[in-house]
């Protein structure tokens, strides 16, 4: 077995980090996952996490919200930040913190019940609306930065779960935006959906990026290209490469990257 290389190569941010991990490493058990990550994720920019299955990019994605603490066996070191805020420091909130670290999975999830309380779920949970109106007004704009509105405004009391799996999908994104998250993580959001749904679905990450900043796990190196502006490529649990996405899928500076980005693995 050859050793693990744990060069990482990084051009800097042009602009503000709006997260910045320094030294993390993560353990499931004995089992190593994430070998010294230390990776900026810029402010109202789209991070794609990419690399071969295993390689640790939903366990990095779950460091940033503190996913992972619900794994009894996950051990994390390091240092993670937003905005300067240290997100592991004991004093902190983890409810806040996943109400300012919002979250998308790979299925849609929304829960059982109304299109309407799917979307007021978050907001109630941490007392965000004033009046009855202004819980509709949170609804309804939530809603229509989704990209969701027109398709559902006249049956917001009809169950979420029988929406179309892309409608599913806006749903659980119009919840996720509900409570103002500053950044907003997606593990593969549209592995589940056929190319139509997303399409729109990537059309709103583009458009969502003017006010939040999303880092999303994809295994498809086309969707990483078409939504992202920056790129890190993983292996074995290693950040290898980081830079401007088109950096990245046209002149990749390490072999391990050259070799997954032209198809060579993975
Ligand atoms: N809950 C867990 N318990 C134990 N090991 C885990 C757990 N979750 C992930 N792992 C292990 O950690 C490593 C990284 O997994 P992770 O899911 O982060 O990779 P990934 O790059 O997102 O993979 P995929 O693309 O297949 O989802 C793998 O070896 C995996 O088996």
């Amino acid at each position: 077995m050859t050793a693990l290389d744990f060069t990482t190569h990084t051009v800097p941010l042009d602009g503000k980090a709006k997260i910045s991990a320094k030294n993390v490493n993560l353990w499931y058990g004995e089992k190593q996952a994430l070998y010294n990550i230390n990776l900026e994720i810029a402010e109202h920019q789209v991070t794609a996490l990419i690399g071969p299955s295993g390689c640790g990019k939903s366990t990095f994605l779950r460091c940033l919200n503190r996913m992972n603490d619900t794994i009894s066996i996950c051990r994390i070191q390091g240092d993670i930040r937003i905005d300067g805020d240290d997100i592991y420091a004991p004093e902190l909130d983890v409810v806040h913190l996943r109400a300012r670290v919002g979250m998308v999975f790979q299925k849609p999830n929304p829960f059982p019940k109304s299109i309407f309380d799917n979307v007021a779920y978050g907001p109630r949970l941490h007392g965000l609306a004033e009046s009855k109106d202004h819980m509709e007004h949170i609804v309804k704009s939530s809603l229509e930065r989704a990209g969701l509105w027109k398709e559902v405004s006249d049956r917001l009391s009809a169950p979420g779960t029988g929406l179309s799996g892309g409608q599913q999908q806006r749903l659980c994104i119009a919840r996720a935006i509900a409570v103002s998250p500053e950044v907003i993580l997606m593990d593969e959001p549209c592995s589940a959906l056929d190319p139509i749904a997303t399409a729109k679905i990537e059309e709103l990450i583009d458009e969502l990026r003017e006010n939040f900043t999303i880092a999303i796990v994809t295994h498809s190196m086309q969707q990483a290209a078409r939504v992202s502006q920056r790129t890190a490529f993983f292996h074995l649990g290693v950040l290898v490469e980081n830079g401007p996405t088109e950096g990245i899928f046209t002149s990749p500076v390490d072999k391990r990257t050259q070799d997954y980005v032209t198809g060579r693995f993975g």
